[in-house]
């Protein structure tokens, strides 16, 4: 009897000690890692993993995985944008219209003349080619004797193609070259203009164009006087893959920035440096002694191929005159027409390039990154053509 109650009573013992046994393991496996920031949660999994122990089951710290790639934009092809973005010249279509409406009248008056020339100086075109297009039409009108739609069309369109010159180079100038000493550089870009154009948002729309190109590209935020700007370029610049130099100093040298700029696209073997800037001086003597210093100290590293004159078509002849100020300044290789979504004045084009005998390379029709397109001349009239 005292041998069968032992009996039971170890079994009783084993039960107990196995059950709580278990339980203790069981509450082991259950307990989560702590949260901790990564460096301490790092330090704590070392100091956990102590083998032989449940503990060993900590996870792995996300940061000891391979990062994942960024995930690269692909900008939209370049051939074709100025035709996606047609429907965007809607408002510069009224001038189209309305000189078709005119001019379809039939016998034309002094009254349906001056309503033609109203029409054009409101939509900036200015007051030289005015008369010069006025004229025109006018011989034209009488030749054709007639007030047929399409054929009053047709002249139209041949004298608007007329004035605004399809036979300028548009081209940019983006191919590297050979320097004096053999040595390969760059392209390199100055982007200038006054604040608030949208120069910084050109440069970023300029360096899809280029990538999309299969262009190698590299940014200068030489716009030390705000920030912001830097911090904008880097932005466009990471989406596309695109490095950017800045200076983490505002207020720095904008000469030292763009030479760097250039110097780093130079030994990373790039083939365009964009290099943005601020606009933003007192007087034409300050923006001179500027612009002029980048320009110079560029040019040791690179020649300048191009500077881009960044103009808002709807600041109108404000904008011409900020332009001539640049223009006297630097020479202005080409012009930027940006915000032509927003207004009716389309006629700019026509203005600025008579202005500064410059051509008109690519315009800005809104604000997405690849509503940047080059220019081209047909495709603009028709579009205020047929609106
Ligand atoms: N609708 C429209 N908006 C534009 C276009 N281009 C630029 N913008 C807008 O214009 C504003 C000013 O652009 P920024 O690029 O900051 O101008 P910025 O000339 O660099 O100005 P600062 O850096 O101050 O000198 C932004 O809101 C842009 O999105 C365009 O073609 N169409």
């Amino acid at each position: 009897m005292t041998d069968q109650l032992w009996a039971i009573l170890s079994a009783v013992l084993v039960i107990f000690v196995a059950g709580g046994l278990a339980l203790t393991s069981g509450v082991r496996r259950r307990r989560q890692p702590p949260t901790l920031p990564p460096e301490e949660r790092s330090a704590q999994a070392i100091d956990t993993l102590t083998p032989g122990t449940d503990e060993v089951l900590v996870e792995a710290p996300e940061e000891e995985q391979a990062p994942a790639a960024p995930t690269l934009e692909r900008p939209e092809p370049v051939a074709g944008r100025m035709t996606r973005l047609r429907a965007r010249l809607a408002r510069s279509g009224t001038l189209g219209r309305s000189l078709l409406s005119i001019l379809s009248r039939g016998s034309l008056t002094e009254a349906d003349w001056e309503e033609i020339e109203e029409t054009l100086l409101l939509a900036d075109i200015g007051i030289g080619p005015t008369t010069e297009l006025m004229d025109r039409l006018r011989t034209q009108v009488r030749v054709l004797g007639t007030d047929d739609p399409q054929a009053v069309r047709d002249v139209l369109r041949a004298e608007l193609l007329a004035l605004v010159d399809p036979g300028m180079d548009r081209s940019l100038r983006v191919s590297p070259g050979v320097g004096d000493d053999g040595e390969p550089h760059p392209a390199t870009v100055l982007v200038v203009g006054v604040n608030g154009t949208g120069k910084t948002t050109t440069v970023g729309k300029l360096a899809r164009v280029l990538v999309a190109e299969d262009r190698e590209v590299l940014l200068g935020a030489a716009d030390t006087f705000r920030a912001a700007a830097a911090d904008q370029l880097q932005t466009w610049g990471e989406r596309v893959g695109v490095p950017v130099v800045r200076s983490d100093r505002e207020g720095a040298d904008p000469a030292a920035v763009a030479f760097d700029a250039v110097k780093a696209g130079r030994e990373a073997g790039v083939d365009v440096v964009v290099v943005d800037t601020a606009g933003r001086l007192q007087n034409k003597t300050d923006l001179m002694n500027e612009l002029g210093k980048i320009k110079r100290i560029m040019s040791r590293q690179a020649p300048v191929s191009e500077v881009l004159l960044v103009l808002d078509a709807t600041t109108g002849q404000n904008g011409l005159r900020q332009a001539q100020v640049f223009a006297d300044v630097v020479d202005v290789t080409g012009i930027v027409l940006t915000k032509l979504d927003g207004t009716a004045k389309g006629g700019i084009v026509v203005a600025v390039q008579r202005e500064l005998g410059v051509p008109v390379k690519l315009i800005g029709l809104g604000e997405g990154p690849d509503d940047l397109a080059p220019f081209d001349a047909a495709e603009f009239v028709d579009a205020i053509l047929e609106g």
